[in-house]
């Protein structure tokens, strides 16, 4: 097993860093561009899963496999559906296959779309046959992932009539479904949201656009973090804007009560230690629009030896791994307590944080990267380091930029 040893950090942290495009826009805007070959993409992500998006839609195989890619197994399941005369086999990783897609497979047979199950009913390999659906109503189930709708909303300006798409419940990660919208119209798709219905009009072409991806908030997390740990530290990061489609970008809200204070200039936001931070304040938030970035605060606040309690994390039991019990190993290795349900967290407020400790990284991106930001308080080691490349390859780089 590999494993990265990080030395406490003994220097105030500082720098500039360029993150690349956010993965989530760059996986939506890559199915786009196929539809609407006249849209240009610019600050494209350089993740493993926009890589492997750009491959797949590429590809001229009938097997596809998209390894750990959440976005690119759920975007391409409905791409491949109305892409006539292809008959694909679209498989993953071993966690893939033990992501649930049955929500969105039900919904894309109700449109008429040709899908078969290969292995387990409900989940990937998927047998799918291209066709051109001709219905333009469909109702689906909110509350597991929102992949499922934001894949439907992609394909819904090419179907002949539009699409009106009819939620069943409670939706889920709702930010990333407004992403989808406001990418569809900027390209000048119209659509109207109303209490539990999208409406969606055909668009067959579109004029000439180029759209500039903002630089992945997930990803700065791990800065916010940092700079949180770390005394009169100061990172700048760009290409960041105010008015942002990643619902990620609460990260600036919700670290002001971390003690770091959010300046944003012309693309860019520089991130600033104020010191301002009350211990003794328990952190109660509601993720349930920002699930990815829990992990990040979860371990902020173990860092800072700060109590939190989280709710809204239902998604994390279906993510790269079951993320809520990944943090409670991992922190009780640490000498942290942490108390979890099927959707929230708790942890305990502790002072003392054990040192040298292994954390196993369960083939998630995030658990590597979430932990990293401890060696500003104990020397750490990260197991298999490379899991970072998912969403952010130059991350461990950039770390060491502005940590040595
Ligand atoms: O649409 C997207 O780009 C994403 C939606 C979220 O998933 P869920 O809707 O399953 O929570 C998020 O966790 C994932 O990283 C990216
Ligand atoms: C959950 C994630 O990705 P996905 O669902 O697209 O695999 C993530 O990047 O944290």
């Amino acid at each position: 097993m590999e494993s990265l040893k990080i030395n406490k950090i003994n220097k105030t942290v500082g720098g500039t860093i360029q993150i690349t495009g956010s993965k989530s826009e760059s996986n939506r805007l890559l199915v786009l561009q196929q539809f609407y070959p006249n849209l240009k993409i610019e600050n494209v992500s350089n993740s493993d899963d926009s890589k492997l998006m750009q491959k797949a839609l590429a590809s001229s195989l009938n097997e596809i496999n998209i390894g750990h890619a959440g976005t690119a197994m759920r975007f391409l399941t409905s791409y491949f559906s109305v892409k006539e005369n292809s008959v694909i086999v679209l498989t993953g990783s071993h966690r893939m296959k033990n992501r649930p897609i049955k929500i969105l497979v039900d919904a894309l047979r109700d449109l008429g779309s040709e899908i078969e199950y290969l292995e387990k009913e409900g989940y990937p390999p998927l047998k799918i046959t291209g066709k051109k659906l001709d219905k333009d109503f469909v109702e689906i189930e909110g509350n597991v992932s929102s992949q499922y709708i934001s894949s439907l909303l992609l394909i819904a300006p090419t179907l002949y009539n539009g699409l009106r798409l009819k939620f069943k419940g409670e939706v889920t990660s709702v930010p990333y479904i407004k992403m989808t919208l406001t990418l569809l119209a900027e390209l000048g798709v119209e659509l109207s949201w109303d209490d539990d219905s999208i409406l969606i009009q055909p668009k067959p072409i579109i004029n000439n656009k180029t759209v500039v991806v903002e630089s992945d908030w997930s990803s700065a997390s791990y800065y916010y973090s940092l700079v949180s740990l770390s005394p009169n530290s100061e990172v700048k990061l760009s290409s960041y804007k105010q008015n942002s489609l990643q619902g990620d970008s609460v990260l600036a809200k919700i670290y002001e009560n971390l003690g770091v204070e959010t300046t944003f200039g012309v693309n860019s936001i520089t991130l600033k230690n104020t010191g301002n931070l009350n211990p003794s304040k328990l952190m109660n938030l509601n993720l349930i629009g920002a699930p990815d970035i829990a992990q990040t605060v979860v371990v902020t606040c173990f860092g800072l030896g700060i109590e939190c309690y989280l709710t809204g994390l239902h998604t994390l039991k279906i993510k790269e791994t079951d993320r809520l019990v990944a943090l409670k190993n991992e922190i009780e290795k640490l000498g942290g307590v942490v108390l979890i349900t099927n959707e929230t967290l708790n942890l305990k407020s502790t002072t003392k944080i054990n040192e040298n400790i292994s954390i196993a990284t369960y083939d998630d991106h995030r658990m590597a990267m979430a932990f990293a930001p401890l060696a500003i308080k104990v020397s750490i080691y990260i197991e298999e380091p490379n899991v970072v490349s998912k969403s952010y390859p130059d991350f461990w780089e950039d770390f060491e930029q502005i940590t040595s």
